[in-house]
């Protein structure tokens, strides 16, 4: 069954303070959520604490922004699963384009990491997706199937989410149309072993696109950034409306 999973990424964003403040805003907001809608935070590592702690016995499920692949070592700067897991961490994103981007992430990391995660429990959100100048040229399609042959090595894909990130439409507020979202999502699931994988689409989610964005029939969630940040703006997509048009 592929589940609906709606994903706040929080990126380096919100202290300890900040975090109990958007709780006090958001959290009541959760009683109009449909019961199968799976709400996740993914707040930065100083975070997990607090919220593992604040969310005992709630419906939301606690995310981490990375993961390493061994267990404990000399890796200044990383955290592993099972300091994750110790937390009540549940998800973990992995691959994100600003990892990519920024920090040398590789596929082979990426691969690493996914494999780490899985063996620990967690569930990797995997993020795939193009630059503006792979899509003006035509890449998108060759792009994706690539990071995904690489990504996905001996990965299970029963304990799995992939979100469908265009990385020119993240922080742009340059949504990529829903249909053509629908599209490369479905284009992905081809390429799947497994039909019950959930894949998200993420890049300038927003109050007024999600309802259009969770119509399409290949998506199955939101992994959202800059949205997540505001209680009413992220209670309002984690409650999308199912009747749009
Ligand atoms: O992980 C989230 C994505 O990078 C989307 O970010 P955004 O919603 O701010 O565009």
């Amino acid at each position: 069954m592929r589940k609906i999973v709606i994903a706040g990424n929080w990126k380096m964003f919100k202290t300890q303070a900040e975090t109990q403040d958007f709780l006090q805003g958001f959290l009541p907001h959760l009683e109009e959520t449909p019961p199968e809608r799976e709400v996740v935070l993914c707040p930065p590592f100083t975070n997990l604490n607090v919220l593992s702690k604040s969310l005992h016995g709630s419906r939301i499920q606690l995310g981490a922004q990375n993961v390493h692949w061994e267990e404990n070592g000399a890796y200044t700067g990383e955290i592993s699963a099972p300091m994750l897991t110790e937390l009540s961490v549940r998800f973990v994103i992995v691959g994100h384009s600003e990892r990519r981007q920024y920090f040398g992430e590789t596929d082979a990391t990426v691969n690493l990491r996914l494999k780490a995660a899985q063996k620990y429990g967690l569930t990797p959100i995997l993020c795939v997706g193009e630059t503006k100048e792979q899509r003006d040229a035509g890449e998108t399609e060759s792009l994706i199937t690539s990071q995904l042959d690489k990504d996905l090595i001996d990965v299970d894909q029963n304990s799995l989410v992939i979100a469908y990130e265009p990385i020119w439409a993240i922080g742009t507020g340059d949504t990529c149309e829903a249909q053509e979202a629908n599209r490369v999502i479905g284009l992905i699931r081809s390429q799947l072993n497994n039909p019950h994988v959930s894949i998200q689409y993420g890049g300038s989610v927003k109050p007024n696109n999600i309802d259009e964005i969770m119509a399409q029939p290949e998506i199955d969630g939101a992994l959202v950034g800059g949205a997540s940040l505001e209680p009413a703006s992220f209670a309002r997509i984690v409650n999308y409306k199912v009747n749009y048009k």
